[in-house]
């Protein structure tokens, strides 16, 4: 679609703005809105859609955080019958809307912004476009930031929205279409659409070995269930075949008679799962193959003896990215995206970085986030589960940065179908892998 004049892009803006704040009030007629206005379009935005609702009935009053306000949006307010707060107000709003900062505010808020934002504690918040105050292009919070319940974006989902710990700050998201053409964005989140055409499936002549052999080279006399864990992954029916190697080969073989136990042909090894001091070993043995890695793990800490030119992706745990990078877990979870593609672009490698928000940090610069998932996955060898799993796409021939992305995405949405909003343990989360994927195949709802 062509360009659109600036006042037009506001007028949409702001009506999907006023649609969403209605539907989170229920009933607008006699409800009390507060603005929060800082000086810029998202002030606008924010004023344009106090105007809607005040024609719609709502009392709409508006707090100035800056000596110039956008003026068109504050006439269109008070022709409306909105008004201007002047001094402290003790009737509590039902509704706040916080227009302060957008997409170019620098993080952190003035201390004007937050006493306005304290003073209305517990009343829930919508944001414009992004919660103000956190890194819009990073996903750091440096200072203090609004906590929103919700955040009404416009044309495209900006980094803040996708990755953490900005992205819990976020609230629920609502994508209002402006109808403009978007430029590839920096960080990107699969939709199970991306996800059902990525999935590889068998033609009518593949046989197990056309279709892919992941081997599993994890687990340790400390760990024979990671071992487990990580074949159920890997043995999720997306590879035509999985072979073990390790320690736990009786327990392996226990639970899943189809796994071939013992060295052989594969197209990708997982290593490192639950292997202990034995994963450098399996790591090195793995490699003299020169087929695709999947590096977990106890094997992390060992990928830089890899040469280069190795095909890798590795599945850290804030922890252990934190144990290869030589910094603190608490730097890691401040700055995910940062770390993400420091190690990806100095190691040459992809990492997929996990935790609420998994990402995928490609050596090209290229990130993908993971939407899908509940805190339910934070559970002892989901890890491991993810690991095998991702090995499986990668055997079945999708490239590192898309078995993990895609493998990250199936893992949350199997972790969501397991858990149904309850608590789930590894093993169930490996077991809905199936379902998701054929009802990500048939286009149909997670059942
Ligand atoms: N069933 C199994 O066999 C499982 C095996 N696992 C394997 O266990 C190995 C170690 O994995 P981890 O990533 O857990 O590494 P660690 O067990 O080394 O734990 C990482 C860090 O977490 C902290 N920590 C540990 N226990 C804690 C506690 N109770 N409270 C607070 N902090 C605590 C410590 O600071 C520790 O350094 C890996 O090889 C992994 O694959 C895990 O996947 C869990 C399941
Ligand atoms: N709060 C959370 N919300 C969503 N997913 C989570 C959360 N915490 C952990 N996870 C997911 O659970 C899995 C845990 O993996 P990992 O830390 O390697 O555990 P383990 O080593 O026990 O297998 C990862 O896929 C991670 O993304």
């Amino acid at each position: 679609m062509g360009r659109l004049p600036e006042g037009a892009l506001m007028q949409r803006a702001a009506h999907g703005l006023a649609a969403a704040v209605a539907d989170l009030l229920g009933a607008t007629y006699g409800a009390r809105v507060r603005l929060l206005v800082g000086p810029g379009d998202n002030g606008g935005d924010a004023l344009h859609a106090g105007a809607r609702l005040a024609r719609r009935g709502a009392r709409v009053e508006a707090v100035l955080l800056a000596p110039q306000v956008h003026a068109e949006g504050l006439a269109a307010l008070l022709a409306a019958g909105g008004r201007v707060l002047e001094g402290a107000e003790r009737e509590r709003p039902d509704v706040v809307v916080d227009g302060i900062l957008g997409i170019g505010g620098r993080p952190g808020l003035r201390e004007d912004a937050v006493a306005a934002l304290g003073a209305v504690e517990g009343v829930p918040v919508v944001a414009v476009d992004v919660p103000s105050g956190v890194d819009v292009d990073t996903g750091r919070l440096d200072g203090p930031h609004v906590r929103a319940d919700l955040t009404v974006t416009f044309g495209t989902h900006k980094v803040a929205h996708l990755v953490d710990p900005a992205a819990q700050a976020c609230g629920a998201l609502h994508l209002v279409d402006l109808g403009l053409d978007v430029p590839p964005a920096p960080v990107e989140a699969l939709q199970r659409d991306d996800v059902a055409r990525l999935i590889p499936v068998p033609g009518p002549f593949d046989h197990k070995y056309t279709r892919g052999v992941v081997g599993v080279r994890a687990g340790s006399e400390q760990y024979p269930g990671a071992a487990v864990l990580c074949t159920s992954g890997a043995a999720c029916g997306l590879a035509g075949m999985v072979r073990y190697v390790g320690s736990a080969a009786d327990e392996v073989r226990g639970t899943h008679p189809e796994v071939v136990v013992g060295a052989g042909r594969v197209q990708a090894w997982v290593v490192g799962s639950g292997g202990s001091e034995g994963a450098g070993e399996a790591l090195a043995a793995a490699a003299e193959d020169g087929v695709p890695l999947v590096v977990d793990a106890d094997a992390i800490a060992h990928v830089a003896s890899l040469g280069a030119g190795a095909d890798v992706l590795v599945t850290p745990h804030a922890g252990e990215l934190a144990a290869l990078l030589g910094v603190d877990r608490a730097d890691v979870e401040a700055d995910q995206l940062g770390h993400a593609r420091r190690a990806a672009a100095d190691l040459g490698v992809t990492v997929l970085l996990k935790g609420r928000r998994t990402l995928c940090a490609a050596p090209d610069g290229g990130v993908r986030a993971t939407t899908t998932g509940t805190p339910w996955l934070g559970t002892a060898g989901a890890g491991d589960v993810l690991a095998g799993l991702c090995g499986a796409l990668r055997a079945a021939g999708l490239s590192s940065y898309d078995a993990g992305s895609v493998g990250s995405w199936v893992h949350g949405a199997a972790a969501q179908l397991a858990s149904g909003g309850g608590p789930v343990v590894a093993a169930q989360v490996a077991a809905a892998v199936p379902r998701v994927v054929r009802d990500v195949l048939d286009g149909r709802p997670l059942s």
